[in-house]
C-alpha cells in the first residue's frame, strides 16, 4: 500500500483518501441505523421540524441582528452629531467615525496603568550598555546606528507589539509569507528566464511558447504578491501609528494634566509635542514598517540566492561576494554623513516652523487688531529661512553620497556579477559546471562523429541556460544587496525618527510618575521640580495652603523664582475669599497651586478631591470655548453623554443661561445643537458668562473665579454672584475689583511690603479690617492734605514752561519767520485745495464767466 503510495501521483492520493473517508462515513451511518431503526416517515418528520427550527431560529437570529445593527447606526449618527462617545465602567470608549455615508464603531480600550508601570523603566532607566544616563531626554547620544537606538527601537516595539498574540504579529506573520512567496517566485523566474533563452537558441518553439505562458502566469502571481506586501505594509505601518498614538495620548491627556505640565514645567520637547504626535509618529511607522520589507526581504533574498549561486558557481566566488558585500558596506557606512541626527534635527525645525504658524491662527485677532501682519510676516519668513537652509545643507551632503551609492551599487556590483557568472565559463574547473564537462568530455569520447554535433549544441544550450540563469541570479543579488545598503541609510532615518519619539514618550514619562531627581553627586536648584517637597492633599472639605512658598516655576532642571513667601489661609464652606493685589503678585499662581498645575514646593495645599460636582471647579482668567455645539460650551467638561447619565435635561439647561444672563443665545445662535467657533461668535463678556453658566451648571461646592467678570457690568456682576451663592458654591474670586468685597467674607492681599513678598489674609468687617481701612483713610487724608501743596507747585511749573516756550519761539522767529510763516501758509493753502479737490474748478468757473 505504502510502496502504490509513494509511487502515485498527488492528485491519486488525494482521490483515494477522499475514498477511504468516505466508506468510514457510511460504514458509520449504517452501524447508526442500525443501532436505532427509524421508519422512514420518523426520519422525514424529524428532518422536516430540524429544518423548521433551524430557519426559524436563523430567522429570528438574522431579525435581532438586523436591529441591532440599525439601533447601532442610529446612535452612532446621533453620536457623530453630538460630538460624543460611550464610556464604559473599565474606561473602555466607543466611539463612532464618520464613514462613507454611515457611521464606523471604534472601540477603544485605554492603557492599563500597570502598562504603564511596567514600561517606565525602559524609558526612565535605560541600561548603562546603551550609553544613555538617565536623562531625559536623551541630550546625550547622538541618534544613529548605536545600541542607544536598538534600546529605544525595542522599547517602542514593546507599545506597537505588545503581545504575541496579536493584529500586528499576525499582519507582520502574513506579510513575512508574502516575502517569502517573492523570493521563491524571483528563484522561479530566474530559472525560467535561463530556460526560454535555452529553447529559443535551440529554436524549440513548443518548449519555448510554454515557456513564455508559464512566465505570463507567474507574473500574475507576482504582482499580486507585490501589491499584497506594499498593501500589509501599510497596515502594520497603521497599526503601529493606532497603538502608539492611543498610548501617547493615554499618558498626554490623563490626570497628571501632562498636556500642561509637559510644555510650561518640564521643556522636555521643546515648543510642542503636536509636531512629534503628528509628523514624527507618521514618518517613524512608516519607516519602522518599511524597515521590514527593505530589510527582511533582501536579506532572506541575500541568504537563498547566495546558497544557490553556492551550489552552481562554488565556494570561491561566494568568499569574493561576501567580501564585496563587506567591503561596500564599510565603505558606505565610513562615507555616510550623519542620516539620524540630520533627521533628528529636521523635525524639530519642522515643528518651530508650524508652531510659528499655529501661534499666529490662535492670535489672529489679536495680531489684526494691532495690524501686526508685517511684523509677524518677518517672524514666519525667519522661521522658514532657518528650515531652508537646514534642508538645503542636507540636500548639499546628499549629492555626493547619492552618487557614491548609486555607482557602488548599481554598477560596481552588476559588473562583479559578470566577472563572477562568468567564472564557470571562461574556469570551468572551478564552478559547478565542472561535473557537466567532465561527463561530457567521457561521452565525446565514447560518441560517434555525427552525434558530436548535436552535443555540442546541447552543451552551448546548458552553458548558455546556466550563464542567464546565473546572471539573473547574480542581478537579482546585487538588487537585493543594493536594497540592503540603501536600508543601511534607511535604518540611520528611522534612528532619528525613533529617537524623536522616544524622547517624547520618555519625557511623558517622567511628567506622568513625577520622576524628577538631582543627578547623582549634586543637590537639586531651589524651587526647581527636582526641590518639590510639599504635599498636596486631596480629600479636604475646604481649600487650605499651610506654609506654602507661591513659586513661578521655570523650566527643569532650573530653579523657580519665588512670588511669596509661606503663605497660609483656609476657606471652609461659605466662607467666600476674595484674593486680591497688584498685577503679577501671584493671584492666579495660588489657583495654578490648588489645581495642582503648579507644584507645592513646601507645606501642605489641601483641596477636595473631586472636579466638578461636589468637588472644585477653577473659571481661567482667559475664557475658553471648546469645539462642538451651543449645549457642549455649557456642560464643558461634560459631554453630552454624561449630561444624559447625570440626568439633566435641556430645559435646565436654558435656565442656567437665564441666569447667567445669557437666555437669548440659543435663539440668536439656531439651537442647541449649532455648531460654530464660539470663540469668535461671542463677545468678551458673553465669554466670561458662558464660564458663570457652566459653574451654575456643574454646581460644585467650592470655585475659583480667576477675573471672571471683569468684562460684566457691575450689576450682573452682583447677579451672577449671588446667584452662586444661593446654590451653595463656595466662591474664592481673584479679582483686582475692591467693589467685589461686598460677595464676600475674607480678603487675601498679595504683593504688600518692600519686595512684595508679604500677604495679608483678613476677615471683611473685623475689627482688624476696619483698623486696615482705617488706616488707609487716614494715609488718603493725608495725602489729599498734601494737595494743595501740589497744585501751587504745579502752577509754578506751568509758570516756568511757558517762559521757556515763549523765549524758544523767539529764538525761532529770529533765525527763520519767513520760512516759517510761508510754510505754514503754504501748507495750509495745500491742504484747503486737497481737501476741496473736487469742487477746484468753481473759482476758474466763476473767473471765466466774469470775463465773457
Ligand atoms: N506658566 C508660567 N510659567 C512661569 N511663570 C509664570 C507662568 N505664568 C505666570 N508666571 C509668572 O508668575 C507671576 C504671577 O503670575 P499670576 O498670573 O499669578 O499674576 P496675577 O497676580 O494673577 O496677575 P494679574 O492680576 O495680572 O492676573 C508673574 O510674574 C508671571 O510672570
Amino acid at each position: 500500500m505504502s510502496n502504490t503510495n509513494s509511487r502515485s501521483s498527488p492528485p491519486d492520493r488525494f482521490s483515494q483518501l477522499f475514498d477511504h473517508y468516505y466508506e468510514r462515513l457510511l460504514a458509520r451511518l449504517e452501524k447508526l441505523e442500525r443501532r436505532s431503526p427509524l421508519s422512514k416517515r420518523t426520519t422525514q418528520l424529524l428532518a422536516t421540524l430540524a429544518l423548521s427550527l433551524t430557519v426559524a431560529v436563523g430567522g429570528y437570529g438574522g431579525y435581532r441582528l438586523y436591529r441591532r445593527r440599525r439601533t447601532e447606526r442610529t446612535l452612532g449618527k446621533t453620536l457623530v452629531r453630538r460630538n460624543s462617545g460611550i464610556r464604559s465602567k473599565d474606561g473602555t470608549r466607543t466611539i463612532y467615525v464618520p464613514y462613507k455615508d454611515r457611521t464606523s464603531k471604534v472601540v477603544i480600550h485605554p492603557t492599563k496603568d500597570t502598562t504603564f508601570d511596567a514600561h517606565r523603566r525602559k524609558f526612565l532607566q535605560p541600561s548603562k550598555a546603551t550609553g544613555m544616563q538617565s536623562d531625559v531626554p536623551p541630550v546625550d547620544v547622538k541618534p544613529g546606528l548605536n545600541l542607544a537606538f536598538v534600546h529605544q527601537f525595542v522599547a517602542l516595539m514593546n507599545i506597537m507589539i505588545p503581545r504575541l498574540r496579536c493584529k500586528e504579529t499576525g499582519l507582520l506573520t502574513l506579510h513575512a509569507v508574502f516575502l517569502l512567496l517573492r523570493t521563491y517566485l524571483s528563484l522561479v523566474v530566474a530559472r525560467l528566464d535561463g530556460e526560454i533563452v535555452r529553447d529559443l537558441v535551440a529554436g524549440k518553439g513548443k518548449a519555448f511558447m510554454l515557456g513564455i505562458a508559464k512566465w505570463l502566469s507567474i507574473g500574475a502571481i507576482s504582482s499580486y504578491t507585490n501589491s499584497m506586501i506594499k498593501f500589509l505594509q501599510s497596515k502594520i505601518s497603521i497599526s503601529f501609528r493606532t497603538r502608539l498614538t492611543r498610548y501617547i495620548h493615554d499618558l498626554y491627556l490623563n490626570k497628571s494634566l501632562a498636556y500642561y505640565k509637559l510644555h510650561n514645567l518640564d521643556g522636555g520637547v521643546g515648543q510642542g509635542a503636536d509636531q512629534f504626535i503628528t509628523q514624527d509618529l507618521t514618518l517613524f511607522c512608516d519607516s519602522a514598517a518599511s524597515l521590514y520589507s527593505s530589510l527582511g526581504k533582501p536579506l532572506v533574498d541575500l541568504v537563498t540566492f547566495n546558497f544557490q549561486l553556492y551550489r552552481s558557481l562554488g565556494g570561491l566566488a561566494l568568499s569574493g561576494l561576501l567580501l564585496n558585500y563587506f567591503a561596500t558596506a564599510t565603505l558606505l557606512r565610513r562615507l555616510s554623513p550623519p542620516f539620524g541626527k540630520m533627521k533628528a534635527v529636521e523635525g524639530r525645525k519642522e515643528g518651530e516652523f508650524r508652531a510659528l504658524h499655529a501661534r499666529l491662527i490662535a492670535n489672529a485677532e489679536e495680531v489684526a487688531f494691532y495690524n501686526g501682519g508685517p511684523t509677524e510676516h518677518v517672524l514666519l519668513d525667519q522661521g522658514f529661512k532657518e528650515l531652508r537652509k537646514w534642508m538645503e545643507g542636507i540636500y548639499r551632503i546628499k549629492v555626493g553620497y547619492n552618487m557614491l551609492e548609486d555607482f557602488v551599487l548599481k554598477y560596481s556590483w552588476s559588473a562583479f556579477g559578470y566577472l563572477v557568472t562568468s567564472l564557470p565559463v571562461f574556469l570551468p574547473a572551478l564552478g559547478g559546471l565542472t561535473q557537466v564537462t567532465a561527463n561530457e568530455s567521457s561521452a565525446r569520447r565514447s560518441s560517434s562523429a555525427s552525434a558530436e554535433l548535436v552535443e555540442h549544441t546541447d552543451k552551448s544550450g546548458g552553458r548558455m541556460k546556466q550563464f542567464i540563469t546565473n546572471k539573473r541570479l547574480m542581478l537579482s543579488l546585487a538588487d537585493a544587496g543594493g536594497r540592503m545598503m540603501y536600508s543601511i541609510k534607511d535604518l540611520s532615518e528611522l534612528a532619528g525618527y525613533t529617537s524623536r519619539v522616544y524622547t517624547l514618550i520618555s519625557t511623558l514619562h517622567r511628567v506622568h510618575a513625577d520622576a524628577y531627581f538631582p543627578s547623582r553627586g549634586t543637590h537639586a536648584e531651589l524651587f526647581s521640580l527636582a526641590d518639590v517637597q510639599g504635599t498636596l492633599q486631596k480629600g479636604f472639605d475646604g481649600v487650605r495652603l499651610e506654609n506654602v512658598p507661591v513659586v513661578a516655576p521655570s523650566l527643569y532642571p532650573m530653579g523657580g523664582e519665588e512670588l511669596v513667601d509661606n503663605l497660609s489661609f483656609v476657606v471652609r464652606p461659605g466662607e467666600h475669599l476674595l484674593i486680591t493685589g497688584p498685577n503679577g503678585a501671584g493671584k492666579s499662581a495660588v489657583s495654578r497651586i490648588v489645581a495642582g498645575l503648579w507644584p507645592t514646593y513646601r507645606g501642605l495645599t489641601s483641596r477636595p478631591r473631586n472636579d466638578g460636582q461636589d468637588g472644585i471647579m477653577f473659571l481661567p482668567q482667559r475664557p475658553y470655548l471648546s469645539p462642538g455645539t451651543l449645549r457642549d460650551q455649557v456642560i464643558y467638561p461634560h459631554t453630552e453623554m454624561d449630561m444624559q447619565t447625570a440626568g439633566r435635561r435641556e430645559s435646565e439647561l436654558q435656565a442656567i443661561l437665564e441666569q447667567a444672563r445669557l437666555g437669548y443665545i440659543p435663539e440668536r445662535e439656531g439651537g442647541w445643537d449649532t455648531r460654530k467657533m464660539w470663540k469668535d461668535v461671542l463677545s468678551g463678556g458673553e465669554k466670561q458668562r458662558m464660564g458663570i453658566a457652566r459653574l451654575l451648571y456643574h454646581e460644585p461646592r467650592y470655585a475659583f473665579i480667576d477675573e471672571g467678570t471683569s468684562a460684566v457690568s457691575s450689576d450682573v456682576e452682583g447677579l451672577l454672584y449671588e446667584t452662586a451663592k444661593a446654590k451653595g458654591i463656595t466662591l474664592v474670586t481673584i479679582s483686582t475689583r475692591a467693589s467685589l468685597k461686598r460677595y464676600h467674607e475674607y480678603t487675601l492681599t498679595l504683593g504688600l511690603g518692600e519686595d512684595a513678598c508679604e500677604y495679608e489674609f483678613v476677615r471683611i468687617g473685623t475689627e482688624r479690617e476696619r483698623v486696615g481701612v482705617e488706616r488707609e483713610l487716614v494715609e488718603l487724608r493725608e495725602r489729599l492734605g498734601k494737595v494743595e501743596g501740589w497744585r501751587e507747585r504745579r502752577r509754578e511749573i506751568e509758570v516756568e514752561l511757558a517762559e521757556v516756550w515763549v523765549a524758544a519761539k523767539e529764538g525761532e522767529m529770529e533765525g527763520g519767520e519767513g520760512e516759517g510763516e510761508s510754510r505754514r501758509a503754504g501748507g495750509e493753502g495745500e491742504g484747503e485745495s486737497r481737501r476741496e479737490g473736487g469742487v477746484l474748478e468753481k473759482p476758474g468757473y466763476v473767473g471765466e464767466e466774469a470775463a465773457s
